[in-house]
């Protein structure tokens, strides 16, 4: 019964959290679901909050009040880690790690790994993120020798190759070329289109803005606003409203 309900449950669902970093608080009551297979996008100025909230969802600050679950379970109760993949913030990110590309994306296998080394089903996870992510080549070569945006593709492929039921990521696209922007875009609805379900703190759409179901916009650690798709996809397509303009420009869908 208990696990008819997990399985049924959102995979993320957050009511009035709260949370403070030192002695000022950040978050002041948080509501936000995120349905099993639905992509939604954490929006705001800066400061209001969004990365404080994903960071709470995946366990890096303690929430001090509300509810916050994880498919189904209370965070508090919550072990289940293989199941969530985090992209952080690029700039906390480990840079300097001499490691391979291959290396970096095999660690996004380790909570899935009993003992021993990674065994065939590990390594063919890595090799479909990395394919994902454009980067099948670059799999020898350090990540000191990536750009800003291949470091990103990193980043991503290793949350990838858990083969996460809920994908979180912190500003996938800042400082990323729009090139890598697209191959992102893709990878992203490839993972979409089998279920997962993802969270990602953005500050514009750009190519991602198809793939999104929901935008929530935070100010001051609080919700202002939540839009939807229609929404969505007329700002994507008809950034400046123009009547004589075709119904879709193509670039972006
Ligand atoms: N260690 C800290 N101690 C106290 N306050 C902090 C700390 N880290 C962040 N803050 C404050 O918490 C607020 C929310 O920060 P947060 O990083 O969650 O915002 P954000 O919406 O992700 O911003 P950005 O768009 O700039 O990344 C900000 O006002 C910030 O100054």
């Amino acid at each position: 019964m208990a696990d008819e309900q997990t399985t049924a449950a959102p995979a993320l669902s957050l009511r009035g959290v709260t949370a403070s970093l030192g002695a000022r608080q950040v978050l002041r009551g948080i509501d936000l679901t995120v349905a099993r297979g639905e992509v939604v996008a954490l929006l705001g100025a800066n400061g209001s909050g969004k990365s404080t909230t994903v960071r709470t969802v995946v366990g890096q600050v303690q929430p001090t009040g509300g509810e916050l679950e994880l498919f189904g379970t209370p965070l508090r109760r919550f072990r289940d880690w293989r199941r969530v993949g985090y992209v952080p913030q690029r700039s906390t990110a480990a840079a300097g790690v001499p490691a391979t590309v291959r290396e970096v994306v095999s660690a996004g296998r380790l909570a899935r790994r009993r003992f021993g080394p990674l065994g065939r089903a590990d390594r063919e996870a890595v090799r479909r993120a990395l394919e994902l992510v454009g980067l099948a080549d670059r799999a020898r070569d350090s990540v000191n020798a990536l750009s800003g945006g291949q470091h990103q593709r990193v980043l991503i492929a290793r949350a990838l190759a858990g083969g996460p039921e809920l994908l979180v990521m912190d500003e996938p696209l800042a400082g990323v070329d729009l090139v890598s922007q697209r191959v992102l875009a893709d990878a992203l609805r490839e993972q979409t289109a089998r279920g997962t379900s993802v969270l990602l703190v953005l500050h514009e759409l750009g190519p991602l803005a198809p793939l999104i179901d929901r935008t929530v916009v935070l100010h001051d650690g609080r919700v202002e606003r939540v839009d939807g798709t229609t929404h969505l996809h007329d700002q994507a397509c008809h950034p400046h409203p123009d009547p004589s303009a075709p119904a879709r420009t193509g670039l972006l869908t």
